[in-house]
């Protein structure tokens, strides 16, 4: 039972109110005062009978300043939860909140429903289970900061994401002073061109990647449009996501992935805010759909920062090439970098089996890896290497060899008869030395320098860079 006494606000009142209950023996399990003008007590007592109740309401109105006494059915509190849960359950779209950490402290049916779970179970879980990590992490980072109609994924299904902070003081903008914050997804429909960001990965930066991620983390400062340009699978899209997370945007705006689909690419109406737009693939578009985007990227406020993905500049239209003029970062393909291939394709095995015990790679394994070109970059090392660590684990090796790996089926066709026609064999191996060697020395790498790339010796280097007129004139 319930009741709630209007009373004047005397010291000393409420000591004597719950005096009379605890005369009668009665347990108040909860209370809170209240009322328009503060001149309410309420108090729950679930045990309590109506006979006490009669009693206890006039030892009550004996009390100087108790001026009415009576039963109610919830009290305040009670009545806000109540009607809260009521509200939330009739809200069609999946609302919950959450504290600092990211728990779910309370969420309605549409949510559980959302994340395949029943309600009783969601209170507690990991927000990440959920949503991509690298927007939790970036969610919970910038925990302060209110977000607008944030794409999301949920099992498959595309939401705009409404992320509120809940302050609980006066004192805006501080951690502290929240309580958590409130999501509500709605939805999304326009998705057509919308994508989910590359998951967020240490970036590797071995051998000519180094200066690649040098170069970004420049240029993650600046605001002016980036081209990231590069082969099939060289990590364009994971150097653009990272720049959105290297870059101070990332504090206050969000990053949103277009992809082009049916030859368009539309920027969508809700884009608008500070942050950063990654347009993928522009090569894919053609020159009207180019020319169409170029209008939409130059009615963009100047905060919201276009970074572009694109097989090579000179797939672009003038036009469009040229607001991507003053930036721009070229990804080398793997097959350029085959030094490094051995720490590229052990941090590969890494990220892509984060579950299984580190494996390495037996020399032959390596010397093959070596030797293929990776046509597909990094995106067909990494099925290649799933393909064979799932087999060498499963043997329980510790070393992937010959035997765990896939066929390289494909391999590179390469027009050669057609380049060679009317040649010798002699003639084609000539050409093909003299191409390579004068590839190099316009790096201008010394005749030693030369030796040890190519593995043969200094004076072998010398003769031939003579016999191809290669050599530097002495002096
Ligand atoms: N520097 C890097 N650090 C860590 N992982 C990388 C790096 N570069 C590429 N990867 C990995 O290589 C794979 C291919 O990268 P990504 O999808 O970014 O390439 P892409 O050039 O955008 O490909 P596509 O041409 O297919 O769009 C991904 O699995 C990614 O995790």
């Amino acid at each position: 039972m319930r009741v709630e006494i209007t009373c004047a606000n005397r010291v000393g009142i409420l000591h004597e109110i719950m005096q009379i209950f605890g005369e009668y023996r009665i347990n108040v399990t909860s209370g809170e005062l209240g009322g328009d003008s503060g001149d309410k007590v309420y108090l729950s007592a679930p045990n309590m009978l109506a006979t006490q109740y009669q009693a206890i309401e006039k030892s009550l109105l004996k009390v100087p300043g108790v001026q009415r006494v009576r039963r109610i059915a919830l009290i305040p509190s009670e009545r806000r939860h109540f009607e809260l849960d009521t509200l939330l359950r009739h809200v069609a779209d999946p609302v919950l909140s959450v504290d600092r950490e990211g728990r779910v402290i309370a969420a309605n049916l549409a949510a559980a429903r959302a994340f395949g779970v029943s309600l009783d179970r969601v209170p507690g879980l990991q927000l990440q289970r959920f949503l991509p990590l690298m927007q939790v992490a970036e969610l919970l980072r910038d925990f302060t900061v209110p977000r607008y109609g944030l794409p999301v994924r949920v099992r498959g299904r595309a939401f705009r994401m409404e992320w509120s902070p809940i302050p609980v003081e006066e004192s805006p903008g501080a951690v502290d002073s929240l309580a958590g914050a409130v999501l509500t997804l709605q939805p999304s429909e326009m998705d057509q061109y919308a994508a989910e960001l590359p998951r967020l990965v240490a970036l590797w930066d071995f051998d000519r990647r180094r200066e690649s991620c040098l170069r970004l983390q420049e240029l993650a400062g600046l605001g002016s449009p980036l081209l990231i340009a590069g082969e099939r699978g060289v990590g364009k899209s994971t150097f653009a996501a990272a720049l959105h997370h290297l870059s101070p945007v990332a504090a206050a705006g969000d990053c949103h992935r277009l992809l082009p689909r049916d030859g368009q690419l539309q920027v969508p109406a809700h884009v608008r805010g500070a942050g950063t737009l990654i347009l993928e693939d522009l090569h894919r578009l053609s020159a009207t759909a180019q020319l169409a985007l170029l209008r939409q990227l130059r009615d963009l406020p100047p905060e919201l920062r276009p970074i572009a993905t694109c097989s090579s500049a000179e797939k672009l239209e003038p036009a469009l090439a040229q607001l991507f003029s003053s930036l721009a970062i070229t990804l080398p393909p793997l097959r350029t970098m085959r030094p490094a291939l051995s720490r590229f394709t052990l941090a590969m095995l890494r990220q892509e089996t984060p579950q299984a015990r580190p494996l390495n790679l037996s020399e032959e394994t390596l010397a093959i890896l070596k030797r293929h070109d990776w046509p597909d970059n990094f995106n067909g090392l990494r099925d290649y290497l799933v393909a064979a660590a799932g087999r060498c684990l499963a043997r329980d090796g510790d070393t992937v060899e010959v035997g765990d790996l896939p066929d390289l089926a494909v391999q590179p066709r390469l027009p050669w008869q057609e380049w060679g026609r009317g040649l010798t064999y002699r003639e084609m191996m000539e050409r093909l030395e003299r191409a390579l060697l004068g590839d190099l020395v316009a790096e201008q790498l010394s005749t030693r320098e030369l030796a040890k790339r190519l593995g043969i010796s200094h004076t072998a280097v010398a003769n031939k860079l003579r016999k191809f007129g290669l050599a530097k004139p002495k002096g």
